[in-house]
């Protein structure tokens, strides 16, 4: 039997999906060493392999078939816009894109004035604010701590990540506006869907079993 290959995004959306997985019976005691600077990990048992990867480059992994199947946010899967098939709401990692900034930036954008936009995901903002607002504005593409932007006036608004509303709260800023809401989904490559089918359908059915006991 060949090896079924996951890329799982470091961080939170990991350790949430090794935690349902075990609940399948699919456990790989390597990836909780948290000291450990391994890169891969094996199952041998089940014949399954594990990487941690940055989340935007989970699609990528999949798309090029260097692994069967990943998990990352559905922000970084819209925005990487990778060939993979989406095949499961995984529930957790819930968060929203929203437009975000200083109360009366709610102004500028009803006056639909040419503003700044400082964001990580610039095809989401692009996506947004052209073809669902029809509205022209100056996308700037930055790499992190988006709710700067608007404090030190680097951009009128920030499209960004909100989950508990804490980071906007403490920093005197609001959701404008919402762009959509996001979780943790399942993708698969499409090769992998057909050549291992049996293995995968019987792990997203496993997954949807679970779901409906929680
Ligand atoms: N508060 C949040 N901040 C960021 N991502 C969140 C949040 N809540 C849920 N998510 C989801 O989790 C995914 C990745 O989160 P994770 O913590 O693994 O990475 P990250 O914080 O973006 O990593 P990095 O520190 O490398 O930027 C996001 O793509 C998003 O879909
Ligand atoms: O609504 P909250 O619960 O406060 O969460 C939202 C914050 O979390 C994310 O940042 P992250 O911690 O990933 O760091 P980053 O800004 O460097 O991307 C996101 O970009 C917001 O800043």
């Amino acid at each position: 039997m060949r090896y079924l290959t996951f890329a799982l995004t470091k961080g939170r959306l990991a350790n949430q999906t090794m935690e349902i997985l075990e609940k399948l019976g699919i456990t790989c005691d390597e990836l909780k060493d948290k000291d450990s600077r391994k890169l891969i990990f094996v199952n041998e048992e089940l014949k399954l392999k594990f990487f941690l990867a940055k989340g935007p480059d989970v699609p990528t992994y999949v798309e090029y078939g260097a692994a069967d199947i990943g998990v990352a946010g559905k922000d970084v899967i819209i925005e990487e816009g990778r060939k993979v098939h989406e095949v499961l709401d995984l529930g957790f990692g819930k968060c929203r894109m929203c437009v975000c900034g200083h109360e009366d930036a709610k102004d500028l954008l009803h006056r639909r004035e040419l503003i700044r936009v400082a964001t990580k995901y610039p095809n989401i903002a692009k996506d947004y604010f052209y073809n669902r607002k029809h509205q022209t504005v100056e996308l700037i593409k930055m790499n992190g701590s988006i709710e700067l932007a608007p404090i030190v006036g680097l951009s009128e608004v920030i499209v960004d990540i909100v989950e508990t509303g804490s980071t906007l709260k403490e920093n005197g800023l609001v959701v404008l506006e919402e762009v959509c809401p996001l979780s943790a989904r399942m993708i698969v490559n499409p090769v992998s869907m057909r050549m291992e089918n049996v293995r995968i359908k019987e792990l997203i059915t496993n997954l949807r079993e679970l779901q409906k006991n929680i």
